[in-house]
């Protein structure tokens, strides 16, 4: 028989439950009692959805993010949170979070500042999790009580439970070392911790532990390749069967190693390593147990199944009972229920599979596997019926885009000049000062006009009443910024649910869904628009809006848009065609937006482009190919405008020792980047290739409520003086400023000017 199992569930709930019950808990509104018990509702109601399973994981629900999980169960938290005297939740929120000198907490007490954990991409999605920290002398000591707890639970409840941690190679992988030493000297000190927790698990009497270990479809050297024989030596008489599970991509070169540890089963994402699996079937010892991640737990399409029962057939017969199928990875990165879209067309959502109907695929996959195709006749004729119709759908094909896209040509991403004379043009034009100060976009998403949006939705406030709130919030804040002084002003995104969404919602070939949230870092969500079709669009998106912020002053107001790698980076996108075509298509829509933004006299056009760098393949063998096409899109989108107008870019979570060609050879004339928090060394990247444009390095983080004071920001702004020429360095924040408050915005701002003034006057 073949066995079925999930690696994770999306614990944000069908409506965001535990969203509003985290920021509720945390504006002080209700008590950790509260919260607690809605996290225990939730994994009751996320259990039950998957009873059919034979395994359910157990450990995957996080209040904020698992890895931060892993350090508490661990007992590696940062020094300076140790000592704390209240609850342990509390705790971990404030590694978390963060907490600011001043404030009150919320039991009330008063608490010193405390810097909150980094947060950085997990892997190529677009989840943050906390990076644990490390140094030489750092020390584990287990607390399992989260993990027992929660296991508990299940029995209680009747669940076949599989916990579920973060393995302990791809624990330190992802951390960092604060004081730069050697995180893999920690590897000794780590597993015994490990040792203990697979121990107590067997005390309760658990049979399988799935051990998450997605570094493996990484680059490795032979010191990390040695870790994971080291560690999984020491691990396997622990007494509970360990599956490791890998994802997001094939095994590779990494094949025979992950196949030989030392462990009762391998899990493998079938979807993105389908070349692996036969050769891995033939390395495999007969003794362990392969799961195939067959159903992909990345996107929202919906599985052609008798395709894949043809190629699993085999398998099963090869394997019997040491066949296990799952979603490739954790649903955690896709919605949780298609069911509760109301406004989808049925053609489009008989296309789709959220995580209940992804859960419900693998059982149909189940059945005919263990009984034969004929007891999943109906379902599987229905499958059949849903895929050949996408297959052939004209919503899907436009064959005016594709000719478009054929007919592509190097000319369209050329600027007419070079930099340096465009930059004398436009210098000339603009009149700016030195050290010109300016934000990336959004200001403050207030309730308020989040409110606004949602009556709009409903119907209860009409396009006019909806036009003039945003009006009114867009006069706001270009009043704030003539006030402050700044010298190239934004809009302020107001009108913008999510600067994503906003572009799928506007162009054709996108569709939107209500509730199709995923978790980004956090209480905070993002509902990634549907890309399903030939990308185009039916007329101007952005430029009545830049048109009126312009109207109100006389200080250059940056048109605002979200570059073709980003949008399709943050959508769900076709499985039917490569990405690079999506993204060239993307790139023509995107272009005329710009065309008509200059001609509608918008002299400054800025282009975000933040997940340009995130978008980058896991194995750097394959990361020239992805930056060739991106980049190309990226100049196509940009390049068309005259010499006259300036094209910025924006990227935060920047790295870019490694790809800095790349970025150069976008040939923005200015770009802005998150610097703040690495105290400007990221700088060193640009001033060893000699970057030759401008530059905006960022000089506050703006995931921080403390306000930077004018002091750290010169300081900052002269050491990126040292690396790059002043009279091509830009004074602004590191990123957007929408998930902040006016009363943080105002005064950080006011001392950035400051120190924009005080560096012009020396
Ligand atoms: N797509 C994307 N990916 C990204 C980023 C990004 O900005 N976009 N940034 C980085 C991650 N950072 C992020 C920063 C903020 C939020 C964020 O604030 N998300 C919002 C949702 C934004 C949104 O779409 N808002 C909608 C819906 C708002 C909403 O929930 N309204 C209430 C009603 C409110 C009321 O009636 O008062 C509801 O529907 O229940 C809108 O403004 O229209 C949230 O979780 O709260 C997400 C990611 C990297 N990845
Ligand atoms: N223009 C966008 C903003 O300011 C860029 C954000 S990058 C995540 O919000
Ligand atoms: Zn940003």
């Amino acid at each position: 028989m073949v066995t079925t199992h999930n690696l994770g569930f999306p614990r944000i709930g069908a409506k965001r439950e535990l969203k509003f019950g985290l920021e509720s808990y945390w504006k002080g509104q209700s008590s950790l009692s509260e919260l607690k018990s809605l996290g225990a509702q939730l994994r009751q109601r996320h259990w039950i959805n998957q009873a059919n399973l034979d395994w359910v994981p157990v450990g995957d629900f996080a209040f904020y993010d698992q890895m931060l999980d892993m350090s508490f169960t661990l007992g590696n938290l940062p020094g300076r949170v140790r000592g704390f005297h209240g609850d342990s939740l509390d705790n971990y929120f404030r590694v978390a979070r963060g907490r600011s000198a001043h404030g009150v907490d919320h039991a009330g007490c008063c608490g010193g500042g405390v810097a909150a954990g980094e947060m950085t991409k997990w892997f190529d999605t677009n989840y943050h999790y906390i990076v644990p920290e490390f140094s030489a002398g750092t020390e584990f000591q287990l607390d399992s009580s989260r993990l027992l707890e929660q296991l508990a639970e299940a029995k209680a409840q009747g669940v076949k439970a599989k916990p579920v941690i973060v393995g302990p190679v791809t624990y330190l992988a992802l951390g960092k070392a604060k004081d730069e030493s050697d995180r893999l000297a920690l590897l000794p000190r780590l597993l015994p911790v490990y040792a203990q927790l697979l121990a107590e698990l067997g005390a309760q009497g658990v049979e399988w532990v799935q051990v998450d270990e997605p570094l493996l479809v990484t680059e490795l050297d032979a010191d990390w390749q040695h870790a994971f024989n080291a560690a999984y030596h020491q691990l396997k008489s622990c007494g509970v069967k360990l599956l490791v599970a890998t994802y997001f991509g094939p095994l590779q070169e990494n094949m025979y190693l992950a196949a030989n540890l030392p462990v009762a089963g391998l899990h493998v994402d079938a979807v993105n390593g389908r070349e692996d699996v036969v050769p891995l079937l033939n390395m495999l010892p007969t003794h362990k147990v392969l799961s195939l991640g067959v159903i992909n737990g990345r996107n929202i399409w919906k599985t052609d199944l008798n395709r894949l029962l043809d190629w699993l057939e085999p398998l099963r017969d090869r394997l019997g009972d040491r066949l296990w199928i799952a979603p490739s990875c954790s649903l955690l990165h896709v919605p949780v229920d298609l069911g509760s879209e109301k406004k989808l067309d049925a053609e489009l959502k008989s296309w789709l599979a959220f995580a209940l109907q992804k859960l419900h695929e693998l059982e149909v996959l189940a059945t005919a596997l263990n009984m034969g195709r004929d007891w999943a006749r109906d379902a599987l004729a229905a499958n059949q019926a849903a895929v050949d119709s996408r297959r052939v759908s004209p919503r899907v094909h436009d064959p005016a885009v594709q000719a478009a896209v054929a007919g592509l040509t190097l000319d369209l991403g050329r600027r007419h000049s070079v930099y340096e004379q465009r930059a004398a043009t436009q210098a000339a034009l603009l009149k700016l000062p030195a050290y010109p100060t300016t934000t990336i976009g959004s200001f403050p998403q207030t309730a308020e006009i989040r409110h606004a949006r949602s009556e709009f939705r409903a119907g209860r406030l009409d396009q006019a009443g909806y036009k003039l709130a945003m009006q009114r919030e867009i006069a706001r804040s270009v009043k704030e910024q003539e006030a402050l002084g700044l010298d190239v002003l934004v809009h302020g995104e107001a009108e913008r649910n999510d600067m994503v969404e906003y572009f799928g919602e506007q162009l054709d070939g996108y569709a939107f869904s209500e509730f199709g949230w995923v978790q980004s870092y956090g209480s905070r969500c993002v509902k990634p628009p549907i890309l399903f079709g030939d990308i185009s669009r039916p007329k101007a998106m952005t430029v009545e809006w830049i048109r009126y912020a312009q109207s109100l002053t006389a200080k250059p107001m940056k048109g605002m848009l979200t570059g073709p790698v980003t949008i399709l980076n943050w959508s769900f996108v076709r499985d039917d065609q490569p990405r690079s075509r999506s993204c060239f298509q993307l790139a023509l829509a995107i272009r005329e937006e710009v065309l008509d933004l200059e001609r509608a006299g918008v002299r400054v056009i800025q282009i975000d482009e933040a997940a340009l760098r995130e978008g980058l393949p896991l194995r750097k063998s394959q990361w020239k190919t992805y930056l060739d096409w991106a980049v190309e899109s990226f100049r196509i989108t940009a390049n068309g405008v005259r010499d006259e107008t300036q094209i910025h870019t924006h990227m935060c979570y920047s790295e870019f020792n490694d790809i800095i060609e790349s970025i150069a050879g976008m040939d923005a004339d200015v770009i802005t980047i998150e610097t703040s928090r690495s105290d400007m060394e990221l700088l060193d990247a640009f001033d060893h290739f000699k970057y030759p444009n401008e530059i905006g390095p960022g000089v506050y983080d703006i995931h921080s409520p403390n306000i930077p004071t004018q002091a750290h920001i010169e300081q900052l702004m002269r050491k990126a003086a040292e690396r790059i020429p002043a009279s091509r360095l830009w004074v602004n924040p590191d990123c957007g400023l929408k998930t902040r408050a006016w009363e943080e915005v105002i005064p950080a701002l006011t001392n950035m000017v400051a120190a924009a003034r005080a560096l012009r006057a020396a």
